[in-house]
């Protein structure tokens, strides 16, 4: 970005301690949250409907105030039980769901009103705002009002808007929800591009996993107002620490089993999982004998060709038929029915398996990973 009139502002280090919400009424949305975001990096909140994720933003930003707990940015505190700052001094740019531009503002007018706090005059502010709408390839729209703007090109009017004062924190409330799967694809590179590139922090918000792995630095997941892991995107997928977590990002397969040996020192446990055992990691205690659920991650899930010479259920493998095959561009997806009418879903290959084909389905034990039931 050439505009050298706006000053950046610093981007803070996000800190929230402990920090409970409960709504008049009772409702108990956020539950001792707690986590640490560096200055500049991108962090996304990922969680089902009603888990808390716009309560947490809502309090970041200033909207809404904590029962108890705190936040800051950069040890300046601005949120707890006796102290709330108000949301237009905390320094930082929202781009929600909905747009939220204003119809009565053309979209230069909607990005250079997010100017008017900066001291600038309006020539001063009218030329970033257009510049800043150039940069994202709006410039020949500028004189439109939202209504006679798609959706996606309001959305990118808001981020405009969210940008051009170069702001510290960013926070993003599920803003492509509303969007096609392409312009969804697109925008989001533009998020992740423009958000890096002012060197803000970054908070965005979804309930769409392939999404939150696809921007974060750090993802934390969030279950019935509870925080239940913090880490990097790919920690999480090796290393969920709850059922839920694997589950809530993505899964091939999910089969119940007893532990029938295992190795502390690797953290590996072969399990007897229906007619077959299998060597699978886990990170909790267990113990021969225990119930447990095998979760396989579609990583781990290697389709090939079965042959008359293959033994079921030996060296990691075992047998199925598949059941539905869908193209994806780069590939198939397959679902493969396995014994006792288990399925394994999501099952990746470069070929195509017809449905009815009798395959070998081979599991990395990295990527099956064991929780007690
Ligand atoms: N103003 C409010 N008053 C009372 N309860 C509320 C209020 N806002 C949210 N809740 C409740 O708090 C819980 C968390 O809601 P929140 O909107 O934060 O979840 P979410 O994860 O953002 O959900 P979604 O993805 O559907 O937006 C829900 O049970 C919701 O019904």
């Amino acid at each position: 970005m050439s505009d050298r009139t706006i000053s950046q502002e610093v981007a803070p280090d996000l800190s929230v301690v402990s920090v409970s919400k409960t709504y008049e009424g009772g409702k108990c949305a956020l539950s001792e949250v707690t986590f640490e975001a560096e200055a500049g990096s991108f962090v996304v909140l990922l969680g089902p409907s009603g888990s808390g994720k716009s309560t947490l933003l809502r309090c970041i930003a200033g909207l809404e105030r904590v029962s108890s707990g705190s936040i800051s940015f950069s040890k300046r505190t601005v949120s707890s039980s006796t102290l709330h700052v108000k949301s237009e001094d905390r320094q930082l740019s929202m781009v929600f769901q909905d747009y939220a531009l204003w119809p009565h503002m053309t979209a230069l007018e909607n990005v250079a009103f997010a100017l008017r706090r900066r001291g600038l005059g309006k020539s001063e502010r009218n030329a970033s705002a257009a510049s800043m709408l150039e940069r994202m390839g709006l410039g020949h729209l500028a004189s439109r009002y939202p209504q006679e703007l798609s959706g996606g090109e309001q959305q990118r009017v808001a981020l405009a808007r969210a940008l051009v004062a170069r702001p510290g924190l960013m926070l993003f409330d599920e803003p492509l929800s509303n969007l096609d799967a392409d312009l969804r694809e697109r925008l989001r590179v533009e998020i992740s591009t423009l958000t890096r590139e002012v060197g803000a922090t970054a908070l965005y918000i979804t309930h769409d996993q392939s999404e939150a792995f696809a921007l974060a630095d750090y993802v934390g997941v969030l279950e019935s107002g509870r925080l239940v892991q913090f880490d990097r995107p790919e920690r999480l997928y090796l290393f969920p620490k709850t059922p839920f977590v694997a589950r809530f990002t993505g899964l091939a397969g999910d089969l119940p089993g007893v532990v029938a040996s295992t190795d502390e020192r690797k953290h590996i446990a072969v399990t007897q999982v229906g007619p077959h055992s299998f060597k699978a990691s886990y990170s909790e205690t267990l113990a021969v004998g225990d119930k447990v659920r095998m979760l396989i991650r579609a990583k781990a899930a290697l389709m090939v060709p079965s042959s008359e010479h293959d033994v079921d259920g030996f060296g990691q493998s075992l047998f199925g038929s598949v059941t539905d095959v869908a193209f994806r561009g780069i590939g198939y997806e397959h679902v493969v029915e396995i014994f006792d009418g288990h399925r394994l879903e999501g099952i990746f290959s470069g070929e195509r398996y017809g449905r009815g084909t009798k395959v070998k389905v081979e599991l990395d034990p990295e990527g099956c990973i064991l929780f007690a039931e």
